[in-house]
């Protein structure tokens, strides 16, 4: 049997993506108990769980726009989440073999899509694409037994800022982080012959998916005061934390360079480990009077994060080792 969890309108994703991993992880789960678990998110991108963050991201518009970032348990690439996407999670028993698991957990979706007139299908391995555009991404994870498979639906998102805060600087970075995929997105309102409001199209998947006529009659498993305390103990220790959102990224390396009119040419090498500036080396031909390991050294072990480099150098007087450089020049070597 299916059970609809309510997530009490929740849009917060620390809270949303630890709900599902609770669920997964303590609900009972085997042949005859599954759960279906909607969740909306504010503005976030969420990150496969082997990527490289700061690969993924276009900080500075994520920044100005407050935009969430977290890490998610499932593999695969970057999506951009908004309050006109709806995701759905499928939480059951893991029987193997994740390609066809993929059409199963996909196609009561996609057969919902359809009755409302979308011409939804699975496409590649994990999208479901209408008309050739991608309307929703779908990844999958496995722990003892138990799998979730979940994904998106591209309602009415600011396209413009799925755009945006997933576009990356083309520098250069060097890592094994997974890459995403990036697609020709397309929102199902799009589609649709009637324009709906989203939580009218949430009432009819729901219905379509449990096979009733009405809502109050879609089976749910309410989540009690002592699943909501474990749920805000997983937000606070894995969630919310930059360890886990950007500490867990792979290794990687940045090479930058830049010349700057009368004053040199700057290349700066960084090699950053969990997150973490871990070697900094600078060249170029520039004029500096101090030793340029003095800046090197400053940039040890300081988090790859725009504010903390900013921090750590602000003591230092730069152009003392670094001939006539601007402070937001210098920031761009390094990030
Ligand atoms: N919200 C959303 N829906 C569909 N496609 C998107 C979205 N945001 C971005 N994109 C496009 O997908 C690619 C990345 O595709 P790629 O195939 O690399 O990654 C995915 O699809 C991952 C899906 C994860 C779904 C989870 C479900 C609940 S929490 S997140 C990106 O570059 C954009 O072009």
């Amino acid at each position: 049997m299916l059970y609809f969890i309510d997530n009490e309108g929740i849009t917060d994703p620390f809270v949303n993506l630890a709900i599902e991993e609770y669920a997964l992880k303590h609900l009972n789960i085997d042949d005859d108990q599954q759960y279906l678990l909607f969740y909306v998110n504010g503005p976030s991108i969420i990150i496969g769980k082997n990527q490289n963050t700061i690969e993924e991201i276009n900080t500075d518009y994520v920044e100005k726009n407050n935009i969430k970032v977290v890490r998610r348990l499932s593999g695969g690439g970057a999506v951009y989440h908004d309050l006109g996407n709806l995701n759905f999670s499928f939480l059951a028993k893991d029987e193997g073999n994740s390609f066809s698991n993929f059409a199963k957990f996909t196609k009561p979706v996609t057969d919902a899509l359809q009755r409302l007139g979308v011409n939804a299908e699975l496409s590649g391995r994990n999208d479901i694409t209408a008309d050739g555009r991608k309307i929703s991404g779908n990844a999958q994870f496995t722990t003892k037994g138990r799998m979730f498979s979940h994904g998106t639906l591209m309602f009415d998102s600011e396209v413009e800022n799925v755009v945006s805060s997933l576009k990356v600087k083309s520098e250069k970075i060097r890592s094994k982080g997974i890459k995403s995929i990036r697609s020709r997105v397309a929102n199902i309102s799009e589609f649709l012959e009637e324009p709906m409001p989203m939580d009218e199209f949430k009432k009819i998947l729901l219905k379509y998916i449990f096979d009733v006529t009405d809502v109050k009659d879609v089976p749910q498993y309410k989540l009690t005061e002592e699943d909501w305390n474990k749920i805000n103990e997983i937000s606070k220790e894995r969630y919310q934390r930059w360890d886990w959102n950007y500490g867990r990224s792979p290794s990687f390396n940045i090479q930058h360079t830049k010349r700057i009119e009368g004053v040199g040419s700057y290349d700066f090498r960084l090699d950053v480990k969990k997150g973490v500036i871990e070697n900094c080396t600078i060249y170029g031909d520039f004029f500096g009077i101090g030793e340029v390991d003095t800046v090197e050294n400053q940039l040890k072990g300081v988090k790859y994060d725009p504010k903390a480099i900013r921090e750590a150098v602000s003591d230092l007087d730069l152009q003392h080792y670094l001939g006539k450089i601007e402070e937001d020049d210098f920031i761009s070597l390094v990030y």
